[in-house]
């Protein structure tokens, strides 16, 4: 059975299908495939999981496939330049669907490819990891990472449907479980106190994967996602409520080299380092900001950046973020828990703080 969510975008709408078995159910597909050509993009770590089922419930086409390394440190521009190889190596036209299966990596790079091919061709979701499925799957950003700052080239662009089966979630490293629970966190964070409530009294059945508990999860996260993507789908304002953590996840991720923090672990200490900044302005208190740290690391998440990165090296990442305007940063943080905004009125001394502060 599943639960079908929809993101409201006039003609660029589109469903998100949550449930278990929907990899392999043609039905899930079939309305969404344009022309007969489907090339699957997927990893070296699902391709021998899931491929097979999804080419399976795609027999009626005329499939092909590419299959890339897996980590983040992949999503490069000569990576990338592989699925376009597949493409024109196949000779394919307009008149196709790409087909995302794998997580945010593939998702992310497959969407580019598709906003790119001959100017832009469809494609489908096919998340399998917690964190795709809650986030990076839904809302149509696509891209890839440059040294110099995570996810600088890439374009809107919407897929046709989201398929999100909840059964791939049981072959997930716990590593990337908790992952995606930083982005499940985020969504209480910004916009949810009781859902906020709600994961911290069911955080064991999250972690040891019930399936009623993972699927209340997804769902709630994809409805508030959706929600915030059908407001301002360009991020011209609401949408960076989003990226709460991110700007301090993103200067530790490509600090570190990319692939030597998963995403959802770099958000969740820069949500950690959100919240302190969110008291040294006097927004949150001790308490508020101890609870964070507590929920966090009840995920089975880092909250601390490391240690061998300099506040000044963390500021020079800082400084290429995509939400600077007129030379100007802005942050995502807390007014209060549940309660996000975006400002820029952050005083250089309390930043710097921030970035300093480690927990003893
Ligand atoms: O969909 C959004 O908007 C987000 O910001 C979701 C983020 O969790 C996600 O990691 C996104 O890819 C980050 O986008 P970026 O614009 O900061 O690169």
């Amino acid at each position: 059975m599943a639960q079908t969510l929809n993101v409201d975008l006039g003609l660029r709408s589109y469903p998100i299908y949550i449930g278990s078995g929907l990899i392999a159910d043609p039905e899930f597909y079939r309305p969404h495939v344009r022309g007969e050509r489907v090339m699957i993009v997927t990893n070296e770590t699902v391709a021998p999981i899931y491929l097979d089922s999804v080419k399976a419930a795609l027999a009626d086409y005329h499939i092909s496939e590419v299959v890339l390394p897996d980590g983040e440190q992949y999503k490069t521009l000569e990576v990338w330049n592989r699925i376009f190889d597949a493409l024109l190596h196949e000779r394919f036209a307009r008149d196709c669907t790409l087909i995302a299966l794998g997580g945010g990596v593939v998702g992310d790079m497959t969407g580019f490819a598709a906003a790119c091919y001959q100017r832009g061709v469809p494609f489908i979701q096919v998340p399998t990891t917690l964190l795709a499925q809650v986030d990076s799957s839904v809302g149509g950003k696509t891209g890839i990472n440059h040294p110099a700052g995570k996810n600088m080239i890439g374009a809107f662009h919407q897929p046709l449907a989201v398929i999100a089966d909840t059964d791939t979630l049981e072959t997930l490293a716990q590593k990337e479980l908790s992952a995606g629970l930083a982005e499940v966190l985020k969504y209480g964070f910004i916009r949810d106190l009781p859902f906020l409530a709600w994961m911290e009294s069911h955080m064991a059945e999250l972690l040891a994967r019930d399936p009623s508990a993972l699927g209340h999860a997804i769902k709630r996260s994809c409805e508030i996602k959706a929600a915030i993507v059908a407001e301002d789908e360009l991020e011209s304002g609401q949408r960076a409520l989003l990226n709460l953590g991110h700007t301090f996840g993103h200067a530790i991720e490509a600090g570190a080299g990319y692939g030597t923090w998963l995403h959802g672990e770099a958000v969740a200490v820069g949500t950690c380092m959100a919240a302190n900044l969110s008291q040294r302005l006097g927004w949150l208190d001790e308490g508020d900001v101890e609870r964070v740290r507590r929920l966090v690391s009840s995920a089975g998440l880092p909250t601390d950046p490391p240690a061998d990165l300099s506040p000044e090296r963390f500021l020079d990442l800082m400084s290429v973020d995509k939400k600077v305007l007129s030379g100007k940063m802005r942050f995502v943080l807390l007014k209060a828990l549940g309660d996000a905004i975006v400002t820029s009125y952050v005083e250089p001394d309390l930043l710097y703080a921030t970035l300093a502060d480690r927990c003893p």
